[in-house]
Parts: C-alpha cells; sequence; structure tokens
C-alpha cells in the first residue's frame, strides 16, 4: 500500500504547560512494498510520527494518506510491534498470534491456518501452546510480529522492536525480519535509534533532527536487500552508516547534554 505523510506537524503541552514542537513540516512518502525507516536522536519525535502513520496519535497539521485516502474514510489494516512486546500472558502463543484474526471475525478454520502459517514463518513451530512467561525475549518478539503479520497487514509498523534484545539475539532477529518481509513484502515503516540496522534494513533511510523533529535527510539505499553486510559491500555499508552518523552526531551530543 502507499502512504503518503503530508505536512505533518505535532504539538505538545509539557509539564510546565509549554509548547513543545514534536514534529514539524514532516513530508514522504512509503511506496507499495518499500521499508521506510525512521532514525534519529533521542527526543526528535520519531515514535510520535510512528503512532501518527499508525492513527494512535493525531497529528496537530498536516495528513496521512493510504491510497490517497484519509484514516477516517480508508480504516487501513495496520500490524504494529513495539519494543516491548504486550503478549496477553494468559493466552498461549497461538491465541496471541490469532487475536488481530479473532477481532475481524475471521472463521476458526482461517485462524488455525494463517496463525500456524506465520507461527512457522518466524520460527516458533512446536511452541504454539506455550505461555508468553515460557518463552526467552527473542521468542516473545517473534510471537508479538507473527501477530503483526497474522492480519495481513496494508502496512508494518515497528518501534525499536529489537532494542531490549541482547546484541546477538538482536542480529538473528535482523536478519530473520528481512527473511520474513522478502516473503511478505510488506510497506514498512520502522523505527530505530541504531544506524548499522538502519542501513541492514531500509529501503531508504529517514534521518530526524531534533527540536523540532524535521527531516534532515532522506538516503536510498542502493544495495541487495540480501546479503548487504556480506564483505563486497562493506565499505558501501560503512558509508553509508558513516554518513547518518554524521547528519545525527550533533543532536545525539545536544540530546546527551540535555539527558
Ligand atoms: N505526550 C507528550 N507530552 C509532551 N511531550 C511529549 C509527549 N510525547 C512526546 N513528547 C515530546 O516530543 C518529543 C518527541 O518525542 P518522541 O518520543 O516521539 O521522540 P523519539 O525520537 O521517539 O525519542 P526516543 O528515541 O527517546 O524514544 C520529545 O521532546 C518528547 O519529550
Amino acid at each position: 500500500m502507499n502512504i503518503v505523510i503530508e505536512n505533518v506537524g505535532k504539538t505538545f503541552i509539557d509539564s510546565k504547560k509549554k509548547e513543545v514542537t514534536a514534529l514539524e513540516n514532516i513530508n514522504f512518502t512509503i511506496a507499495d512494498q518499500e521499508f521506510v525507516v525512521l532514525v534519529g536522536p533521542s527526543g526528535c519525535g520519531k515514535s510520535t510520527l510512528l503512532n501518527i502513520v499508525g492513527g494512535l496519535l493525531s497529528p496537530s497539521s498536516g495528513s496521512v494518506y493510504f491510497e490517497g485516502e484519509g484514516l477516517k474514510n480508508k480504516n487501513p489494516n495496520l500490524g504494529i510491534v513495539f519494543q516491548e512486546i504486550a503478549l496477553f500472558p494468559w493466552r498461549t502463543v497461538f491465541e496471541n498470534v490469532v487475536y488481530g484474526l479473532q477481532e475481524q471475525k475471521a472463521s476458526k478454520q482461517e485462524q488455525k491456518e494463517k496463525g500456524q502459517y506465520y507461527i512457522d514463518m518466524v520460527g516458533l513451530t512446536g511452541f504454539e501452546k506455550a505461555y508468553p512467561k515460557q518463552l526467552s525475549g527473542g521468542m516473545k518478539q517473534r510471537a508479538g510480529i507473527a501477530r503483526a503479520l497474522a492480519i495481513e497487514p496494508d502496512l508494518l509498523l515497528m518501534d525499536e522492536p529489537f532494542s531490549a534484545l541482547d546484541a546477538q539475539t538482536r542480529t538473528l532477529m535482523q536478519e530473520e525480519l528481512l527473511t520474513i518481509w522478502n516473503r511478505t513484502k510488506l510497506s514498512t515503516l520502522y523505527v530505530t535509534h541504531n544506524i548499522h540496522e538502519a542501513v541492514y534494513l531500509a529501503d531508504r533511510v529517514i534521518v530526524l533532527s531534533r527540536h523540532p523533529g524535521r527531516i534532515k535527510s532522506i538516503i536510498t539505499i542502493d544495495l541487495p536487500k540480501i546479503g548487504r553486510n556480506d564483505d563486497q559491500y562493506r565499505e558501501q555499508f560503512e558509508q553509508y552508516a558513516d554518513d547518518i552518523w554524521q547528519l545525527i552526531r550533533h543532536d545525539a551530543q545536544e540530546a546527551l547534554k540535555e539527558g
């Protein structure tokens, strides 16, 4: 699905009743089957923007269009994965994965087929009857991804989905996400602090600056989607990462000072 984010701005009132411009004049598109990553320092408005695109927050100005239609008319099917996967502890993996399908009143047969298909896709075969407390962090994240995919969304929204995982699990999950993405080719908007993760996953990286959050640059990653961290691309990969870091560096230092 094609998504257009047009002139989006967002102002909050902080605890001292002061206006905070979190986002200003944000314009970009997510093409059908495109993987767009938002990067930027802490507080640049990444999560706010993702929540606006997902209809969880309304913008103070501007609009988001899905295939040319506003959220009110279109009601797109959205798959959302957050950093802290909120699995229902009293539901098994299978019951969690089919939750969205049940909400959509899918038949039992469809739940069974799609639930199993996406459980298999994320590598949780055999854990259908397990409860969340029996799963590792990476497995919980897989279950959350399967739940988001099971509704076969028009757009997949992912907000730092792997940042609570240890570095090795994170690397493996990034690889798996790409494999899964290659099978589903869903339009995706993905938020991360991690520049290497952005270069590894993205078709395009949108770099945001902070206070106010504006688009600083949009960078097309012109490397093959699979195998881009192979030795032969290492130099180009590192060059992209370095270019993005140079764009973020100053703002990241400011963010650090402000705490
Ligand atoms: N509900 C709110 N009320 C007031 N200010 C808010 C609210 N939500 C976000 N902000 C402010 O808007 C700005 C952007 O916040 P946001 O959480 O979107 O940034 P972020 O880039 O996702 O940050 P991080 O990477 O640290 O999660 C920040 O200055 C934040 O303090």
